[in-house]
């Protein structure tokens, strides 16, 4: 509990320092510091593997409350550096909670810190943008802990999918009762459970393949389809996984990307990535579908984002196209024909989607398998199904339907 952890400091690198109490493992823990708006999913959160390398704040002010179950992780264990919480809950009260939220921390020996000020810590992050950090229980002047800040690596440049990815080749098979449809090949950024749960739900017999298998290990499975999944760490940083996509687009088969994934595909279309000031993480992010004019509820965690073209107009309309770039709904040429933006983020422009069309492949930066988070986009998954079953897609953005 906060008020019988010991005394613990987290400091920024532009020496913002916060003390509190610990919330943990006693230790010390470096990486990214970056806040996360979600009222609900912590588990899930701590559990995604997008989250290495990271120290996670929390906003909502009560963490804990629902302690800890084995069936919600997303992944085989906590991936966050560190946590940072306001008040930790003093019961885990829910009829499926194994053990504390605080048990879990320390079993896994990740150090968090509970300090009253996680708003103005948010402000900061939002004013100076995401920060390199440390949280420690054992060292107590501030300078010297700053000094180690500064030594850390940061995220930019970072390669932390081949750290987080699996060793070996899994199956995810659709469960009994639903019929084997397709074969999906799933590349594995750092997969979230999730993912390959709803693709098996919906006929698809996932073969899960580490970060750095190439195309020729990927086509080799005689996929319908192929899926590159979320990850850590800088998409730049990632050749490999865009040396694969490559090939998988020349090879003409049917893609679907997801958050890195989608970064993924950007690069491997000529299109840039760059890191945005503080990033998009929680449960609530409006997205648009730039086909139909609806508007989704969704779930986000990334840091970095795909650059409009050049040619794209960035000026802005009135209303609620407001935070629609106008030019992100002209098409733009790429090594694989016309490519099209179809998703954008109403908060502030940001790329959420794009889509190749003259080649069936697709993909989205925020979180379809919504765990945590609303279902809102769920039918992408649909989406990819139908594409496999006929090599289109079934919404507008299609090719005769531009
Ligand atoms: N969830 C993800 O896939 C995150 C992608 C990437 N690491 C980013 O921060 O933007």
């Amino acid at each position: 509990m906060s008020s019988t952890g010991p005394d613990t400091m987290l400091v920024l690198e532009d020496g913002t320092t916060l003390r509190g109490k610990g919330f943990g493992a006693y230790g010390e823990s470096f990486g990214e510091m970056v806040f996360n708006t979600g009222m609900t999913g912590y588990q899930e959160t701590l559990t995604d593997p997008s989250y290495c390398g990271q120290i996670v704040a929390m906003t909502a002010p009560h963490i804990g409350n629902t302690g800890i179950n084995d069936e919600d992780p997303e992944s085989h264990r906590i991936w966050v550096s560190g946590y940072v919480v306001r008040e930790p809950s003093r019961l885990a009260s829910s009829w499926r909670a194994q053990r504390s939220l605080e048990a879990e921390l320390k079993a896994q020996g990740i150090t968090g810190i509970s300090v009253p000020g996680t708003r103005a810590l948010t402000m900061r992050l939002r004013e100076h943008g995401a920060m390199r950090a440390a949280v420690s229980t054992v060292e107590n002047n501030p300078a010297r802990l700053l000094e180690r800040v500064l030594a850390s690596p940061g995220m930019t440049g970072a390669d932390l999918a081949r750290i987080v990815t699996t060793p070996h080749p899994y199956t995810v098979a659709p469960p009994s009762g639903v019929a084997t449809r397709y074969r999906v090949a799933a590349v594995d950024l750092g997969i979230k459970a999730a993912t390959p749960r709803n693709m098996a739900q919906r006929g698809m017999e996932v073969k899960v393949l580490p970060a750095t298998s190439t195309a020729r290990d990927i086509l080799a499975v005689s996929p319908d389809g192929v899926f590159f999944s979320n990850g850590p760490g800088d998409p730049a940083a990632a050749g490999y996984a865009v040396a694969a996509m490559r090939g998988v687009l020349d090879a003409g088969v049917p893609i679907f990307g997801i958050c890195f994934g989608s970064q993924i595909l950007s690069r491997a279309i000529g299109l840039d990535t760059y890191k945005l000031r503080y990033g998009h993480r929680g449960v609530n992010q409006p997205v648009m579908d730039l086909a139909t004019g609806r508007v989704y509820i969704t779930s986000h965690n990334h840091g970095f984002a795909a650059a409009l073209p050049p040619e794209a107009d960035t000026s802005r309309t009135g209303d609620a196209w407001a935070h629609v770039p106008p030019g992100a709904r002209k098409p733009f040429g790429t090594p694989y024909g016309e490519a099209a933006v179809t998703h954008v983020n109403l908060n502030d422009g940001v790329v959420e989607g794009i889509r190749l069309l003259d080649r069936p492949a697709f993909s989205v930066q925020y979180h379809p398998e919504a765990a945590p988070g609303p279902h809102d986009a769920v039918d992408l998954f649909d989406q990819f199904a139908a594409l496999m079953d006929t090599g289109l897609m079934a919404s507008a953005h299609g090719r005769g339907k531009k």
